[in-house]
């Protein structure tokens, strides 16, 4: 006997025939065949224990799994003894349809119809002593089919009445429901709407799977619906021939021994192929104005086999068989599959589509169908409307949104389309994991860096996850002296790790990926010095805002002495204890915690002193006759400035040195006059000062939009005395910006200084020496506030 291509079309022919079907396994179990009944045993796993199935797939046995999962939707353990689970299933199904008046219903009659068929094909298998496996498989197969094509025959009639009834409300409004968003296409919506038509299928979809995790209430929708060859040929279709027609058919199919009428478990064999255009059997049209009984299940259904149907108008009038492979296809609206057949060799069900693809079962049956194979009926339809309609409303679906799942075959199989459907999160990005770390948004930027927040995954003992920050560097920068760059970044990551003060931002882990480097620090919420005294100068009323262009409300000195010392004694630590020079101390560099501390941060520039360094405030590094008055330019600097003229071999040495750095703003004369990035703490009192004067006043001592003529005011010490100061301010700051490094005071003696410590010393008289009031380009020259304090010139 031919192998009928419905319940075959599941099969993977690797498989034994003897698990194919899980009927027969049942059968067999009541037989005295010792073998049989083993297999019977194992195929009963697969009705009993959905993980079993699950594991099935995974393990290459998607022919019984297929089958197993195309069972009836309540929990196998709900089924009783002697109750075949499709009988049990069909008089459920069949009761769950509303009796509302508009309702298509189906009367007692027709479920008995249904059930008795099933019923007297199965008995008769019972019954068959077949030693043959296949070929019992084979024959219970046809009957099987043979008899649901006849029930559903007179079913269909049944439906046929309360349909045509509705058939106005069709035509008012229609909704379409796409179901696989690898399905959509606009013929598919076009021709859905045209028509919600009869046809039988077995709708596998996989958001059956997702749909059973949920014990909602389910609304069964009465009809299944129509892939784009379905919808596209019923379209040109006399919509009053339909139904007779389809029926007729079904009973000539029957009364066929050699070609019981088809009953087709549909899936889409072309899903992930790219040789042919989908074939859904999931894009639906729903009339808006069918019933949707609304029926609540105790228990989430399991996976189903859905034999559902529409009803004419609509239906293909033809539904053709395929002769080449002697096995026939129900109608288009079923969609194309391969059949195995008695050779063992895989054959494609031909339909009347020519799109239909050539191509073995096992090709693409590991992408599509064997997590897939989960049925879904009109529930499913239901279920697919909301999907469908979240598409273009909800975020696209990203990995982690199916990292918070339990694994299933579901989310296995959702999860292959991740890729395909959301842009793959680059390392980072915001929601990247990197270490024990997920990172969150941009805070900072640096040079070659971003600074972006991270929380922690791991919870402390009261319950709360850490949020840190997180220097990102890319390990190509883009920039010509990458190289440098990434050394640069080694350095200082070798000198932060070592460094550990109050006030000092706490390094705390290093992450080293092929395209960035992450260094996880402490968050400091508060922003840096600078947003703290521009924020202060924008809140300031209009009646009281500084007249002078380009500068701040200055602190009170009181709050300046607190952030001050915090400072300073930083730098302290650094030069006393760690033998460390900062070289790039500023306002943005200062970063205010949440607990209300000041950090220095950025230790990008950081060095240890070498022996220049002593030199820097015992001998002075260059002689009188080098104060000159010309301008230098460190290799920093630049633009504007005079490079000076440099040997083949001071060029070299200079590549091999790091660069100048810092802000021209904060820089000490000795740097500027400096061919080369110097070690000397002395210029980190220097910056020390500047942050002091930008406290007190609200503006920078040093600044000019041209740079020649503020690296004139640096050389000289030239800066606008603050008068509004008082007198131990501006004798701090005039002892910090000693031009001649030997005559600065050390950190250690600025903490010691008067103002530091809040005495009030009457003996202190400061002179009007080096300042330049009003000096040249002293105000900014009328630039905005921010613009005129930023440091990188
Ligand atoms: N721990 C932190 N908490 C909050 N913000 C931070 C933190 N670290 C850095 N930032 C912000 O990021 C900015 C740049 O950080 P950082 O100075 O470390 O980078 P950089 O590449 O060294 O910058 P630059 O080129 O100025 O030297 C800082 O000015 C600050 O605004």
């Amino acid at each position: 006997m031919p192998v009928p291509p419905s319940l075959t079309s599941l099969r993977n022919p690797k498989a034994p025939h003897n698990i194919t079907n899980p009927h027969v396994a049942i059968l067999d179990s009541t037989s005295n065949n010792t073998n049989d009944s083993n297999t019977a045993d194992q195929d009963h796993h697969l009705l009993v224990d959905p993980e079993r199935r699950h594991q099935d797939q995974e393990q290459g046995h998607p022919g019984r799994s297929a089958v197993a999962t195309a069972l009836p939707s309540e929990p196998y353990s709900t089924l009783t003894d002697g109750e075949h689970p499709l009988i049990g299933w069909a008089h459920r199904r069949w009761s769950h349809q509303s009796p509302g008046s508009s309702s298509p219903k189906v009367d007692s009659s027709t479920i008995d119809k249904l059930s008795g068929s099933l019923e007297n094909t199965l008995t008769t298998s019972l019954s068959k002593n077949n030693n043959n496996q296949n070929t019992r498989t084979r024959e219970w197969e046809s009957r099987l089919s043979t008899s649901l094509a006849s029930t559903l025959s007179s079913v269909h009639e049944s439906f046929a009445h309360a349909s045509q009834q509705q058939q106005q409300q069709e035509e008012d409004a229609t909704e379409t429901v796409q179901t696989d968003r690898s399905y959509i296409t606009p013929h598919t919506t076009a021709t859905t709407q045209a028509a919600a038509r009869p046809h039988i299928s077995i709708d596998t979809s996989p958001v059956a799977l997702q749909r059973r995790r949920s014990p909602a209430t389910f609304e069964p929708l009465p009809f299944a619906h129509h892939n784009r060859q379905v919808t596209s040929k019923s379209s040109s279709t006399d919509s009053s021939n339909n139904s007779s027609a389809f029926s007729r058919h079904l009973s000539n199919n029957n009364s066929s021994n050699n070609t019981p009428s088809q009953l087709s478990l549909g899936f889409n064999p072309c899903r992930k192929t790219n040789m042919n255009p989908p074939t859904s059997i999931l894009s639906s049209s729903v009339p808006k104005g069918l019933p949707t009984p609304s029926t609540t299940l105790s228990t989430p259904p399991k996976r189903r086999m859905s034999l559902s149907w529409n009803l004419p108008p609509g239906h293909p009038k033809e539904i053709t068989t395929s002769s080449q492979s002697s096995t026939h296809a129900l109608s288009s609206a079923v969609p194309i599959l391969p059949v195995t057949s008695t050779d063992g060799q895989d054959h494609q069900t031909t339909t009347n589509n020519s799109h239909t693809p050539n191509i073995p079962f096992n090709r693409y049956r590991s992408k599509s169908f064997s997590s897939s194979v989960g049925s879904e009926d009109s529930f499913g339809s239901t279920f697919s409307s909301h999907r469908s309609n979240s598409l273009s409303t909800t975020p696209l679906v990203t990995s982690s949104s199916y990292s918070s799942l339990p694994y299933s075959p579901a989310v296995a199989f959702l999860s292959n389309f991740v890729d395909v459907t959301a842009p793959k999160i680059s390392l980072d990005e915001e929601g990247a994991q990197v270490g024990e770390y997920l990172l969150g948004r941009v805070i900072g930027h640096g040079g070659f860096s971003i600074v972006r927040e991270a929380t922690s995954i791991h919870m402390d003992e009261s319950g709360q996850v850490d949020r840190v920050a997180v220097k990102i560097v890319k390990t190509q920068t883009g920039a010509a002296d990458n190289d440098r760059v990434q050394n640069m970044l080694r350095k200082e990551i070798a000198i932060w790790s070592q460094i550990s003060h109050p006030h000092v931002l706490p390094f705390l882990s290093v992450e080293e990926l092929p395209t960035d480097t992450f260094i996880f620090c402490e968050l400091c919420t508060g922003g840096h010095l600078l947003n703290y005294l521009s924020l202060r100068s924008d809140s300031l009323p209009q009646s009281t805002t500084p007249t002078t262009p380009g500068s701040a409300k200055p602190l009170e000195e009181d709050e300046a002495r607190v952030i001050f010392n915090q400072v300073a004694e930083a730098v302290r630590y650094l030069h006393e204890e760690k033998r460390i020079v900062h070289r790039d101390i500023k306002l943005e560099n200062v970063l205010r915690h949440e607990d209300g501390t000041w950090k220095i941060c950025d230790f990008g520039l950081a060095e240890y002193q070498d022996e220049e360094a002593a030199a820097c405030f015992g001998e002075s590094l260059m002689t009188s006759s080098d104060s000159a008055s010309a301008p230098f330019a460190s290799p920093k600097y630049g633009a504007g400035g005079t490079t000076p003229v440099k040997t083949g071999q001071e060029e070299k040495k200079l590549e091999e040195e790091d660069i100048c750095g810092g802000s021209l703003a904060y820089s000490s004369p000795e740097q500027l006059r400096s061919h080369k990035p110097l070690r000397c703490p002395s210029s980190d009192v220097w910056s020390l000062g500047v942050v002091l004067y930008a406290l007190l006043t609200g503006r920078l001592p040093f600044q000019d939009e041209y740079e020649p003529r503020l690296q004139y005011q640096i050389l000289n010490g030239r800066y606008e005395d603050p008068a509004e100061c008082s007198a131990e301010a501006r004798d701090l700051l005039k002892n910090m910006f000693r031009s001649k490094p030997e005559e600065r005071w050390r950190v250690g003696q600025v903490k010691d200084s008067a103002w530091c410590k809040g005495i009030t010393d009457h003996s202190l008289s400061v002179g009007g020496d080096f300042s330049i009031a009003g000096g040249a380009g002293g105000g900014g020259g009328g630039s905005s506030f921010l613009s005129s304090f930023r440091s990188t010139l």
